[in-house]
């Protein structure tokens, strides 16, 4: 047993109800890591001894953030794309075909090489825990290929076979969905913990409602949880789909309903909003506040990928969500961390309670709301222990 003591940490947050305010902060604080796990929180004053000690000389420190939605396994370049965003052409999900056929032609080993890559920079900022999707392959091999590479750098790995209707597949749509809920589910369910689907009616790559159902339930039948991209372009049936589904999470939730706020208020189903996105396509951000006072639990995550948000900064997400979204910053920070943890079901991450995994985040700064006051300053780094 190995424990270190992290000491000299000017502004603690551990999302522990039983310290300060709703981040449970413990200011002048400490905290002993054992063998990965946070074994002592406290006032630096009554820290225990241990074999390590590394002192953070006033630094803050917040738990790991959880990115809980990105698209990392891809080849290809797609800036092209974002600057016709920004001269106003809308996104459609059409170029997610351009990155299926780069990711297709790229070796197992350029991949790894790519993913690895997206991976560090994302540590580097921050984030320690890292849900990855498939969804450039769209063929057995491919889908199967992406969930095997994500899986030797995280447990958080998504089946995404029902992304788009890839090209080769157009005029026989019924026939890809079969493929997916039949023999690409099949090698895929082996490498993955979730299974997800862009439900948009305003895509005509996308699926629909009734295919959307059909994708899910099969993933369920074969032991996988679901998650749901929905209400990305436009109103529709993602938020429904997904509580009735009992779906941990609905990710974009751009466009909502009274209806689909009040279905979400009675659900499980975490709200994930992905600011990012917003930005990077110019569109409307999602309404924030309206969900936080209706009682709804919402993430933040990153949904880094080549099309709509090449991003995988986790600070940029809750700048934007405090800047354009009517969020507080210590709800940003928690939807960002614990938000997020719910929204993959976990309750070792997100928090920094005696128990959790000892995923802990600094900044250069000694309060958390350097994190949006100083948008797209590097301040944050996940701490090797
Ligand atoms: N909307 C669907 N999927 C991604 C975008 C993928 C792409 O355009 O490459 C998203 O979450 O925004
Ligand atoms: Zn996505």
């Amino acid at each position: 047993m190995t424990a270190t003591l992290v000491t000299g940490i000017g502004e603690l947050v551990t999302n522990d109800p039983a310290h300060d305010g709703p981040l449970g902060l413990v200011h002048d604080a400490a905290l002993v890591a054992t063998d990965g796990r946070v074994s002592w929180v406290g006032r630096s004053q009554d820290a225990p001894d241990a074999d390590r000690r590394v002192d953070l000389e006033g630094r803050a420190v917040v738990p790991g953030f959880v990115d809980s939605h990105s698209h990392l396994v891809f080849a290809g370049d797609r800036s092209a794309e974002f600057a016709a965003r920004m001269t106003g052409e809308p996104y459609d999900g059409g170029g997610i075909a351009v990155s299926v056929e780069a990711t297709r032609a790229a070796s197992d080993d350029e991949l790894r090489v790519l993913l690895a890559r997206r991976v560090a920079e994302m540590r580097a900022q921050g984030t320690t825990t890292i849900e990855i999707k498939s969804g450039y392959g769209l063929d057995v091999t491919h889908e199967e290929r992406a969930l095997r590479l994500a899986r030797e750098l995280t447990d958080e790995t998504t089946f995404l076979g029902a992304h788009v209707v890839p090209p080769e597949a157009r005029d026989d749509r019924a026939a890809y969905v079969d493929l997916v809920v039949g023999d690409m589910l099949t090698a895929c369910a082996p490498h993955a913990r979730w299974i997800d689907v862009f439900c948009e009616p305003h895509s005509a790559h996308a699926f629909t409602e009734e295919e959307s159902r059909r994708v899910l339930r099969a993933g369920l039948d074969a032991g996988l949880l679901a998650r749901v991209h929905g209400n990305q372009l436009g109103p529709g049936p993602g938020v429904g789909l997904a509580v009735e589904l009992g779906a941990a999470s609905v990710d974009h939730c751009t466009y909502l309903s009274d209806d689909d706020v009040d279905a979400l208020c009675g659900s499980d189903t975490v709200a994930t909003l992905l600011p990012g996105v917003e930005f990077s396509t110019r569109s409307p951000y999602p309404d924030a506040r309206r969900l936080l006072d209706a009682g709804v639990t919402v993430a933040l995550a990153s949904d880094c990928n080549p099309g709509t948000c090449y991003s995988s900064s986790i600070p940029l997400a809750i700048a934007l969500a405090v800047r354009e979204m009517g969020m507080t910053p210590a709800e940003a920070l928690q939807a960002a961390t614990l938000g997020s943890a719910r929204s993959l079901r976990r309750d070792d991450v997100g928090h920094l309670r005696v128990g959790a995994r000892a995923d802990l985040t600094v900044l250069d700064a000694p309060s958390y709301l350097h994190i949006p006051y100083r948008v797209g300053v590097p301040l944050a780094r996940a701490l090797d222990l």
